[in-house]
């Protein structure tokens, strides 16, 4: 029942959208074509039974007026196949673009769910592979089985009364009384399936802790993977990769470790299933043969019995055969919830209300890392628009876990801070694979900014020599030195203009020329917006409006 609730809480959102009507018309489209398919099935079955006559009572005509009529059964039964499986795959395809739009957006949402949820610890293991694969496998197999499980039930009405008119009335004698069964072969295939699904669900059991255990465990080594990539410099500039073998090799056992376990137990499974399949062909033979062996029924009639009985008994059959797919979509819908209840729980800090101008920020405040460690502490820090305040410190101090406060991510504080918005650059800077355009343009998209006001941005950081590279789409981390990479930041920064920026060591890569042009330029550039920078460079100290040590939480007054 679990199951069932949290599976409908994932999809419901799709299926009552408004994007939902041309996927539900497509979902009719397919439906019907089960139901004929299943049609043509009942058309076979009895052609099954008028050629198999013909046969035994060597009716020349007959025969060939019935291949006739198989070339057409087949014919539609191949078209009804290949369209419901093009369809389906094309209704995949709609929803599955509309889930991952929804859990992206929820994931990477202007009120920075994906940030929160990683400070906060609660980030579920693997988001990405959430979104990229549990999506599909969820509609993937929701849909097979619901045409499975539709194509078993109309089988089942259609067959069961061919089954029961066929089989007729078995007669015996048991402990001295005449018994008779009407439709015995129909009572023949309910008990031989109810066994066989008991059977298999009593092997079967386990798989859904299994399948989700390797989902978890096939993501965590690929996430693995990708660390080793993204720091491949680092690994090999302290020759590491002997040691970075052994933690994937470690990694990787966790993974086949459970595939032996999926393995032994899907074997299990597989011995009863295939071993239950080919039985069931042959069963129906083996329930009516005293009939047939008593002249009741005629060859053709067998062989429409053993077709009815293996279409009931496979309808019947429909939990055995798809007792894998449920198992994995039971993993995946809990994978699924398990996200998007993180994503809900999340406690979104309130966001900070604007001082009154000129002031651009204004706080008092003591930072903390948690309930017992307390970091460092601010009394009215103001910076007003047009003013540098810079902050110096012990390392460890607490400087950017301050910087983070104020930027709204911190939630560990206690004390008020108000402020207009405002842009950090944290230390680790974030390069994507892109052009060097939307690199200078971003949260910008590159296509509002014109190509001069990045030039002009890229010549007033010194970087004149990328200025004809603004369409390149290149590595940027790899191919930019850290020096330049901050150079960058303050071209974006000019051209983005936030009214206070938050600059957390942004210039430590840059020699002190450099460094002082970066601030010169920003002063220079924009001249309203307030800037507050850590910084342990001496040199720029002298060109800030205030310094505060905060070693000493003085405020040593500078400049004007
Ligand atoms: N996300 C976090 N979770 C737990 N502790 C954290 C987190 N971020 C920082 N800390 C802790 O807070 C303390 C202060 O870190 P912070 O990075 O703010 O110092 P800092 O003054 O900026 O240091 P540095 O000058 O070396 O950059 C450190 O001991 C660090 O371990």
């Amino acid at each position: 029942m679990n199951f069932l609730s949290q599976y409908w809480q994932l999809i419901k959102p799709f299926w009552l959208s408004k994007q939902r009507l041309p996927s539900l018309g497509l979902l009719l489209v397919i439906i019907s074509m089960t139901f004929g398919s299943v049609w043509l099935s009942v058309q076979f079955n009895q052609w099954n039974g008028d050629f198999y006559n013909a046969l035994q009572q060597l009716d020349g005509s007959s025969i060939y007026r019935l291949l006739g009529q198989f070339v057409l059964l087949i014919g539609s039964l191949i078209l009804v196949a290949v369209y419901s499986s093009y369809l389906q795959k094309k209704l995949l395809i709609d929803w599955r673009t509309w889930m991952t739009e929804q859990l992206t957006a929820q994931w990477l949402s202007d009120q920075h769910h994906h940030y929160h949820m990683k400070l906060a610890q609660t980030e579920p293991d693997n988001p990405d592979q959430r979104i990229a694969e549990d999506i599909y496998l969820l509609i993937d197999l929701s849909l097979d089985l619901l045409l499975s499980f539709l194509r078993s039930v109309l089988t089942l009405g259609s067959f069961v009364t061919i089954l029961w008119n066929l089989s007729g009335e078995m007669s015996f004698n048991l402990a001295g009384q005449e018994w008779h069964i009407p439709g015995y072969m129909v009572w023949m295939c309910i008990a031989y399936t109810l066994v066989g699904t008991a059977i298999t669900h009593w092997i079967g059991k386990p798989l859904q802790r299994l399948n989700f255990n390797q989902q978890k465990r096939e993501a965590d080594f690929r996430a693995a993977l990708i660390e080793r990539r993204e720091n491949s410099e680092m690994i090999g500039a302290q020759r590491g990769e002997a040691i970075e073998r052994e933690a994937l090799g470690t990694k990787f056992t966790f993974v086949a470790q459970n595939w032996y376990k999926l393995m032994v137990k899907e074997r299990n499974l597989g011995f009863f299933t295939v071993g239950y399949a080919q039985v069931s062909s042959l069963a129906p033979i083996f329930f009516a043969l005293p009939q047939f062996l008593a002249g009741i029924i005629q060859l053709g009639g067998l062989m429409q019995i053993k077709m009815a009985f293996m279409q009931v008994s496979g309808s019947l059959s429909w939990f055995i055969y798809s007792y894998r797919d449920l198992a994995k979509l039971s993993a995946t819908v809990e994978r699924l919830t398990t996200f998007n209840l993180k994503l809900h729980d999340i406690e979104l800090p309130s966001t900070a209300k604007h001082p009154i101008a000129p002031k651009a920020l204004r706080a008092t405040l003591r930072v903390h890392v948690d309930h017992e460690r307390s970091l460092l502490e601010v009394n009215n820090l103001v910076v007003e628009q047009g003013q540098i305040v810079m902050l110096k410190g012990r390392s460890g101090l607490g400087k950017s876990s301050l910087l983070r406060t104020l930027s709204g991510f911190w939630p560990n504080f206690i004390g008020e801070y108000q402020r207009t918005d405002s842009i950090w650059v944290p230390q680790k800077l974030y390069l994507t694979t892109t052009s060097l355009k939307a690199l200078v343009c971003y949260p910008q998209s590159a296509n509002n900014i014109d190509d001069q006001t990045c030039i002009d941005a890229l010549q007033q950081v010194g970087l004149n020599a990328l200025t004809t590279s603004l369409d390149s789409v290149e590595t940027w981390s790899s191919k930019l030195s850290g020096g330049e990479q901050q150079r960058l930041m303050f071209a974006r920064l000019l051209v983005n203009k936030p009214p206070l920026i938050l600059l957390d060591e942004t210039t430590s890569s840059l020699d002190q020329s450099a460094a002082t042009l970066m601030i010169k330029t920003l002063k220079h550039a924009l001249p309203n917006s307030a800037v507050l920078m850590v910084s342990h460079q001496p040199e720029l100290w002298a060109m800030a409006d205030r310094l505060i040590d905060l070693d000493n939480q003085s405020p040593v007054a500078l400049g004007a």
